[in-house]
């Protein structure tokens, strides 16, 4: 478990993390989510101890970073993935760090087998390719077993595999009763891997629920009707008090379940050609919940509150 209370960071005037308060919980992967800028690093360095909070305080298993007796066995970070591990190989960067922590040399060997290097482990690490990289630094934040994993954009620059791979690694590590907090800006991916989803913006906590919570508060849901007796359809269902939205040749019903639709038209004997619940992606729900807290927008599109109107371009869920 992660505790942060009123955790707050200032660089002079900038107030890069304001006072954040919430908890990262064991058994599950936790998202950390926020535009560029907001705060997340510095959250992480925070919770490492590599940076001092002005005010408010962070605990691991409710002690400081430095009050840690073994810190490898409590927690394992991996912080800048593209950081150069310097002219050792694989084998001798773990081992290095390793016996700095009084950890036996067989839990090197453990590691470089989980995260896939044992082929290359004598390979010079600075020759390694962004992914193989990735993989070293995962194998340093996994030496002392720890119980807490944090993962400050671990799929950046990976292949589909590599992807696929630590999204795997993630939930084996939380289904085994790690606490496991990861950022990153690949939405679609952290859909997939994350239970939990803690979102900040411009240093402040702007959400703290699931991710089924998060996605569903944050957007609209509908249903999405085809009909080839698109007038009859429509005269029905003003008959019953109902309105759809059209667009094209798709008509698009809020506030109404599905399967009510559905009965509806069976009783009119009206013939669908599609009835389906849609949701917002986690994206979309990210991007309307953060868009007043995006500190760069780009000069190319529309402004955030000139966007298309909420609910245009939606993905099936
Ligand atoms: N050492 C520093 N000195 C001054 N300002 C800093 C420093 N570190 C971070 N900041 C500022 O604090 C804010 C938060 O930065 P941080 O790197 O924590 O955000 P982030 O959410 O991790 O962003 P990104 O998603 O782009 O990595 C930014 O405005 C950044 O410019």
């Amino acid at each position: 478990m992660i505790s942060l209370e009123g955790l707050t960071k200032r660089y002079g005037e900038k107030v890069a993390v304001n006072n954040l308060t919430f908890e990262v919980r064991p058994g599950i992967v936790t998202g950390f989510l926020g535009p560029n800028g907001a705060g997340k690093s510095t959250t992480m360095r925070m919770i490492l101890g590599l940076d001092h909070p002005t005010s408010g305080d962070v605990r691991i298993e409710g002690r400081h970073y430095a009050e840690l007796r073994d810190p490898l066995k409590s927690i394992g970070a991996l912080l800048d993935a593209t950081a150069n591990h310097g002219g050792r190989s694989a084998y001798h960067h773990l081992l290095c760090l390793a016996q700095s922590n009084g950890l036996p040399e067989r839990r090197v060997h453990e590691v470089l087998d989980i995260v896939g290097l044992t082929a290359v482990a004598k390979k010079k690490a600075k020759g390694f390719s962004m992914g193989m990289g990735q993989r070293l630094g995962i194998a340093a934040a996994l030496l002392g077993d720890p119980r807490i994993l944090m993962f400050d954009e671990p799929v950046n620059g990976l292949d589909p595999e590599g992807i696929h791979w630590i999204r795997t690694l993630m939930q084996r590590l939380a289904s085994e009763g790690r606490t496991v907090f990861v950022s990153s800006h690949l939405m679609s991916e952290m859909a997939l891997t994350a239970e939990h989803l803690i979102v900040i913006g411009q240093g402040r906590l702007l959400s703290d629920l699931s991710m089924a919570d998060f996605i569903r508060q944050n957007s609209r849901s509908y249903v999405r009707v085809r009909t080839p007796e698109r007038e009859r359809f429509l005269d029905v269902l003003r008959s019953a008090g109902l309105t759809a939205m059209e667009t094209g040749d798709v008509l698009e019903l809020d506030g109404v379940a599905a399967e009510q639709i559905g009965e509806l038209a069976a009783r009119h004997g009206l013939v669908l050609h599609e009835l389906s619940p849609q949701q917002a992606s986690l994206e979309e729900a990210f991007m309307r919940l953060t868009a007043e807290s995006v500190e760069y927008h780009a000069h190319s599109g529309p402004a955030a509150d000139e966007q298309a109107p909420w609910g245009a371009g939606w993905k099936k869920g």
